[in-house]
């Protein structure tokens, strides 16, 4: 059963959650070129000049604001902007400064992603601007194996270096490769329940991107861990000196001490925490499983979503039996620049992409993107449509999530999405860091009207109708009946296959699935 994607309420419901009532706007926040940003290390400022950054977007420049100089981290930061907006850097840039003077090296940050691909892509973002204040980054997302991850991320105890030493010291001593380390919950849990000296003992910082997603999913309770994990930080981080005088270990990470009730004239470290999200829940039964410290939000935008604002958005309104036709006449229109299709299912791609296949002379490549597929293909897909090797890529929800693509112009829903927050982050792909795009969506009559509804719950979402040239779809026709044809043989074949082989990836998948232009 699909699940509800989350609350979604009028597009102007007064939040119950006080804190959430009286957000920052991040809108007020022009945006800053890199060398004329407050207190930012000459370093990391050069760095990201390299990223090809000149200046910040409003959310980074916001999130700098509240979170370096006096009163630092003194909160918990909830973001909620757009789409494309830049969240990666927002907080990957206050937490390297923030590291920056650390002495000894243990890990201290933790960002968690719902997916590999997410995952990679931001660590790609900390590899750009942490090494150059000598921090490391590491990541746990099942790429490799779990040895290699194990051995990447922790080293063995080097004991025999102190032999005179005591052994709470040893005990005490960091054995984490990494300061910085970007996980998705299954392998975090993996590590953090089987590998020696994986320890979030010292950390200080834990971000939660997607964070309606993660929240949405319990992940091996993953979540609950990590907070139990920490909040146990400090319970005895005492050390006695030679006249049984107490003083803190010189590894322990000191957050805050004496802000919290509960916690006055301790030195109990306090994670802080960053969550993030376009679209970021108001459900405070959700938000409590983040046990946030006096949270502070930064918002843009009047209503709860917005759409970015070069983004441009258009309904297609078709009878069912000719959307693929119309589908292609629309690729055809919009041949030239990259497209990502959506589907309502995995089963609906694998079917669109195979009867695709039976029109010849297609003037694009296409390829599906399913979680049906090995790991290898996906991966191979992904990176020939991110190198325009293939034009349009068929797929699900599961390429909605924070994944970028440069140069991707066209996002089109093949399938009305349920929600408008599945609109929010399917459209999202395109109009990213500032560029245009534009968003189609295929509708039958009777879909009109809701999805115009949905739609006025966000921002910025006006949307106007295009309609592709009857003639074009005409002309497809007499292909389209023996193409369904072939399509209904070669779906039967592949169950016959399946059901032969017990194999539960469908053959069609395993091919290579690019046509040739
Ligand atoms: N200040 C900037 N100037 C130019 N480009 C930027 C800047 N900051 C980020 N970018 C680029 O903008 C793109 C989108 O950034 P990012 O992935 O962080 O967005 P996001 O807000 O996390 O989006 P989503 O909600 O979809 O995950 C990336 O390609 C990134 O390199």
């Amino acid at each position: 059963m699909v699940r509800k994607e989350d609350e979604e309420g009028p597009a102007d419901r007064v939040p119950h959650l006080p804190w959430m009532r009286h957000p920052v706007d991040i809108d007020a926040f022009p945006g800053c070129p890199v060398a004329q940003l407050p207190r930012l290390d000459p370093r990391l400022a050069a760095a990201v000049q390299r990223m090809g950054i000149e200046s910040f977007f409003p959310v980074q420049e916001a999130a700098w604001v509240e979170t370096i100089g006096p009163g630092a981290f003194e909160r918990d930061v909830c973001i909620n902007s757009p789409t494309g907006s830049g969240k990666t850097l927002a907080y990957a840039l206050p937490i390297v400064q923030m590291l920056s003077t650390r002495k000894v090296r243990c890990l201290r940050a933790l960002v968690v992603l719902p997916t590999r691909d997410l995952a990679l892509q931001v660590k790609e973002v900390f590899d750009a601007i942490a090494p150059v204040v000598g921090l490391s980054v590491g990541s746990a997302v099942g790429q490799s194996s779990i040895a290699d991850e194990v051995s990447n991320l922790v080293r063995k105890p080097k004991q025999e270096l102190y032999p005179t030493i005591d052994e709470e010291y040893v005990k005490m001593e960091p054995l984490t490769k990494v300061d910085i380390l970007v996980a998705t919950p299954g392998r975090l849990m993996d590590h953090i329940n089987m590998t020696n000296g994986f320890s979030l003992e010292h950390l200080q910082y834990l971000v939660i991107d997607e964070t309606d997603r993660m929240l949405r999913e319990a992940y091996q309770s993953w979540l609950p861990t990590v907070i139990e994990l920490t909040h146990s930080i400090g319970q005895d981080h005492s050390w006695h000196d030679t006249d049984g005088k107490t003083l803190l270990h010189p590894l322990t990470t000191i957050r805050r001490s004496g802000v919290e009730r509960g916690f006055k004239g301790k030195c109990y470290p306090r994670l802080s925490k960053i969550v993030l999200s376009a679209t970021l829940t108001q459900d405070p039964s959700k938000l409590s499983q983040l046990e946030l410290h006096h949270p502070l939000l930064l918002n843009s935008g009047k209503k709860r979503y917005r759409i970015p604002t070069k983004l441009e958005s258009y309904k297609l309104i078709c009878k069912s039996n000719l959307k693929p036709l119309s589908l292609i006449v629309l690729l055809q229109e919009l041949q030239g620049h990259k497209c990502l299709v959506f589907t309502s299912s995995v089963e609906s791609s694998h079917r669109l992409s195979t009867l695709l296949e039976f029109f010849e002379d297609l003037p694009f490549k296409f390829s599906e993107y399913s979680r049906l597929q090995r790991e290898s293909t996906r991966r191979k897909t992904l990176e020939a449509f991110k190198e325009g090797e293939i034009d349009v890529l068929i797929g699900t929800d599961r390429m909605a999530r924070g994944i970028h693509i440069d140069g991707l112009r066209y996002v089109i829903n093949y399938d009305m999405p349920p929600y408008v927050k599945t609109y929010i982050h399917r459209a999202g792909r395109t109009a990213r860091a500032g560029e245009s795009g534009s968003c189609f969506t295929f509708l039958r009559k009777h879909e009109v009207k809701t999805f115009d509804k949905m739609l006025k719950k966000a921002d910025n979402a006006s949307c106007s109708l295009h309609s592709v040239p009857e003639e074009s779809i005409e002309t497809l026709r007499p292909v389209f009946s023996s193409a369904l044809k072939k399509l209904e043989e070669s779906l039967e074949s592949e169950a016959a296959k399946k059901s032969n082989s017990g194999d539960k990836i469908p053959s069609g998948s395993k091919r290579k699935r690019t046509n040739q232009k």
